[in-house]
């Protein structure tokens, strides 16, 4: 293996999105060992950016679902807004929606508050050129011409590792394209059914506890 790409919330965080200390040792004991950990988001792009300063990672991110990457020193917005816009604006007409925080900075996607349910929303949406994500904490409408699969992708391929060497960890239904394209997955305990279905290796313990389970059992780091 020679490189992590990670989720952040609900893989490295826990369910009110706070850091778990046990990720934190486990993707900077990587990084100690020469595997570059890659953050693979949906959140906005300078959170993410935020995160892998705070964190100490060393490789490019993918951020908004994959509409946003910062690879080879550079930001690139991959997905389009005016798709996503466009759907928002038809479900505001039908359901009380509102956007999440941070929302003036998403550049490539909307992401609305879970007060919705998700399946009103997608059906709301049907026709509408957009992929709906609930990732247990928003729903993201995506440029379904990328994801954090694809996007990952051109990440690694610019940092000149393959993508069969990279190990994959996520934690639910935005993580699908993104562990089916990396060349061994892990689902972390709490993840959604479908994910930990897929999923090459599922951990037995949650959240962050289940990152570093991940990353010790497979990149032999030890915690
Ligand atoms: O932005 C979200 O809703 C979830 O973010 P994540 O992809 O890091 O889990
Ligand atoms: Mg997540």
């Amino acid at each position: 293996m020679r490189a992590i790409a990670v989720d952040i919330d609900g893989t490295i965080t826990d369910s009110s999105r706070k850091l778990c200390i046990s990720a934190l040792r486990a993707l900077r004991g990587a990084e100690r060992k020469g595997i570059p950990v890659i953050i693979v988001t949906g959140n906005v792009l300078c959170f993410a950016m935020a995160a892998s300063v705070l964190i100490g990672t060393s490789g490019d991110v993918v951020a908004e679902n994959g509409g946003v990457i910062y690879s080879d020193g550079g930001i690139r917005v991959l997905g389009d807004i005016e798709k996503a816009e466009t759907a928002y604006n038809h479900l505001r007409e039908i359901h009380p929606v509102r956007k999440v925080q941070f929302s003036d900075l998403r550049l490539s996607e909307v992401a609305i508050t879970r007060e919705i349910p998700v399946q009103a929303i997608r059906e709301a949406l049907e026709g509408f050129d957009v992929e709906v994500y609930d990732t247990g904490f928003a729903v993201h409408l995506t440029d379904p011409e990328v994801n954090k699969g694809s996007s990952l992708k051109l990440v690694a391929e610019s940092m000149g590792i393959e993508m069969s060497d990279v190990m994959a960890i996520g934690d639910s239904e935005n993580d699908i394209e993104f562990l089916e394209r990396a060349g061994f997955s892990v689902a972390v305990a709490n993840a959604d059914p479908e994910l930990r279905e897929m999923a090459d290796y599922v951990t037995a313990r949650e959240y962050g506890d289940g990152v570093r389970e991940a990353i010790h059992k497979f990149a032999g780091v030890d915690i």
